[in-house]
């Protein structure tokens, strides 16, 4: 069996891991760690929470601590709070080397981080958009002699979803040298291979933890299939369950928006569980405050979006619930895996209704597992059901008297001035273009409906020649 020795770290290093319970390597470590400290560029695909982050953070500490030097190491990560969980490792494992590090996110004041990267740190932390304005304003600092760059989420942050970072992507790569080392890591790399390979150019050091299901073995996969009306209701009788028969838990719950997300923390908090939110309409400040009041328990339900699906790891996170079933087996995958970490037994329940089926079989398809049904008391469910409907719906309406949508509104615009975009002229075009959508709809409507009578004229001629050929023939073959 191997041990961080043997892998090449040094002894310094090696008790840095030791105080902090990381007396052996996990399988990505033992094959990523050797080839990056060879000096090759490296891929590394393995489940949630195998140690990904230790596995790129140990052989830059070791390399730096032999040569260094800033700004040596680069990391990109597509969230905020994923930023500040990679910067805290490097401080940790890096902190016998008196490490300077530099977090460089959206929401957080500029000038400060602008200082601070004037000031050499070894290592910079960041998400894509936020170091590319930098870039884009700011002259004092440089990466020119940068050793290495590190796409953590790297899938995430190639593919073009609701936040693309492709754009600031290409701003970075034009300002970091040629000649430097590239690792990309991800629990789901696999389906963006030939993009990724384009930016770690030397014959990247592939690896990926080949095991028949994609999701850890520790986890518990459930499934509750309910109608839409009756979810919420669920998801009450599930917490209730689990404050009831465990003294020590914790959950996160994922849904699809930022409003739901809301409206659910606030509906929990009516039914007095202890609930918190995250997600992107809230300020970073916020963000941060709520997240670190579930880490450390004061609240033991964290209801978030998508933002906090990947990366984060918080050991003590036992359940994770899907309020709605994700639309992509690779978002199920990160979610799920925000428990059962490094080891840990968890339970994930996602909730189905009729209408996401086939999206479970999706899932299924991808992990190559099954999900079990999970048993619930429905009378207990029904009991509850018309006061959380009644309870919910008073929840949307105090929403709706805050300025909740006119704030999602405005943060759009924001968004669109940051792109270089010009709102007024946007909203303009996505009104032609939806009044083109509508024609486009119509006209293939009165298609089909042609077509449609067409057919019908033709069936009709049928029937009537066909009643007619018998009376027709009759009378000569009798
Ligand atoms: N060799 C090790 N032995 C024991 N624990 C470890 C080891 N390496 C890392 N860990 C711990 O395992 C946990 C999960 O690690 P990490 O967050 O790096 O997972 P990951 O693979 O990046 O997951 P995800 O895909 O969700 O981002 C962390 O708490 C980390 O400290």
């Amino acid at each position: 069996m191997a041990t961080f020795e043997s892998l090449g770290l040094s002894e310094w290093l090696v008790n840095q891991c030791k105080q902090m319970g990381i007396t052996r390597p996990t399988p990505v470590q033992e094959h990523c760690m050797p080839a990056i400290l060879e000096g090759r560029d490296c891929m590394g695909c393995a489940k949630t929470g195998s140690g990904k982050t230790a596995a790129f953070v140990l052989p830059v500490l070791q390399k730096l601590s032999e040569d260094p030097y800033g700004i040596f190491c680069l990391v990109l990560t597509p969230t905020r709070e994923l930023a500040y969980q990679i910067a805290e490792q490097f401080k940790a494992l890096g902190k016998p080397l008196g490490l300077k590090d530099c977090i460089v996110v959206g929401g957080m004041d500029m000038v400060t981080q602008g200082l601070e990267l004037s000031r050499k740190p070894h290592v910079v932390v960041a998400t894509p958009g936020r170091l590319a304005d930098h870039i884009r304003s700011s002259d004092t600092f440089d990466m020119k002699r940068l050793r290495f760059l590190i796409l953590d989420e790297a899938d995430r942050l190639l593919e073009q979803g609701c936040t693309d970072f492709t754009k600031d992507l290409e701003i970075i790569l034009n300002v970091v040298p040629a000649k430097r080392q590239t690792l990309l890591f991800s629990a789901t790399l696999t389906d963006t291979l030939q993009e990724l390979k384009s930016i770690a150019m030397n014959k990247p050091f592939f690896w990926e933890h080949k095991s028949e299901v994609r999701t850890v073995e520790e986890l518990d996969q459930r499934y509750i299939l309910t109608p839409e009306k009756v979810k919420d209701a669920y998801l009450v009788n599930l917490i209730q369950k689990f404050q009831d028969e465990h003294e020590d838990w914790s959950i996160m719950i994922f849904t699809n928006t930022c409003k739901n997300c809301q409206i659910l923390t606030m509906m929990l908090r009516e039914f007095k569980f202890p609930a918190i939110a995250l997600h992107s309409m809230m300020k970073q400040r916020q963000r941060f405050a709520n997240l670190a009041k579930f880490k450390s328990n004061v609240f033991k339900i964290l209801i978030a979006t998508d933002v906090a699906a990947r990366g984060l790891d918080i050991p003590t996170v036992q359940v994770v619930i899907n309020h709605n079933t994700p639309g992509l087996p690779k978002i199920y995958i990160h979610r799920v895996g925000r428990t059962a970490r490094a080891g840990r037994n968890g339970v994930s329940i996602t909730l189905v209704t009729q209408y996401d089926i086939h999206l479970v079989s999706a899932i299924e398809e991808q992990i190559q597992a099954k999900l079990k049904e999970y048993p619930v008391q429905e009378k207990e469910v029904l009991k509850i059901l018309t006061q959380v409907n009644v309870t919910r719906r008073q929840c949307e309406i105090k929403l709706e008297a805050t300025d909740f949508d006119e704030k999602k509104e405005i943060n759009k615009k924001k968004q669109m001035i940051l792109e270089g975009k010009d709102p007024d002229l946007e909203e303009k075009r996505k009104n032609e273009l939806a009044k083109i959508k509508r024609e486009k709809k119509k006209f293939k409507g009165r298609i089909q409906e042609a077509i449609q009578k067409k057919k019908k004229g033709k069936m009709l001629m049928k029937r009537t020649n066909r009643k007619k050929v018998p009376s027709q023939t009759a009378p000569g073959s009798s």
